[in-house]
């Protein structure tokens, strides 16, 4: 499962240059960063609707539903930018063993 995220990354690369007629993700590209942002804000919402049902009725699958398609539509925004997960996944790597509380600390005695 660990490199279904690569895997996808090079379709999504892939797709950069293909006709937005043949593929979904080609759509997305030729429509521009705006319409993709409106799929990210939209599976967002999504998300939070589902994780709200599944606290209410313990049935977590419309929410692991959701959770791929905003990281699916996530993944597209990055790749727009010309950035891939593995940045993120950098970005994840380099906060192991931060505690979130002496982050937000370090910040404020920052500002
Ligand atoms: N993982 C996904 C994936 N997840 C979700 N989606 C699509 O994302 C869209 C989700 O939008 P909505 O739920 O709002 O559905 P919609 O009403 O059809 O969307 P809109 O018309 O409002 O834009 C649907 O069209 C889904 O099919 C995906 N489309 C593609 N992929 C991956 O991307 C690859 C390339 O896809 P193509 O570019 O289509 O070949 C595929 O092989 C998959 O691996």
């Amino acid at each position: 499962m660990s490199d279904v995220l690569a895997q996808l990354q090079r379709v999504l690369e892939e797709r950069r240059h293909a006709d937005p007629q043949s593929s979904y993700v080609a759509s997305l590209h030729a429509k521009g960063l705006n319409k993709i942002l409106e799929k990210v804000g939209e599976e967002s919402v999504e998300t939070l609707l589902a994780a709200k049902d599944a606290e209410r009725s313990g049935d977590t699958s419309e929410l692991v539903y959701e959770t791929a398609d905003l990281w699916f539509h996530s993944l597209v925004m990055l790749s727009h930018l010309g950035l891939s997960h593995e940045a993120v996944l950098a970005e994840l790597a380099r906060r192991f063993n931060m505690s979130g509380l002496d982050e937000k600390a370090s910040r404020q005695v920052d500002s």
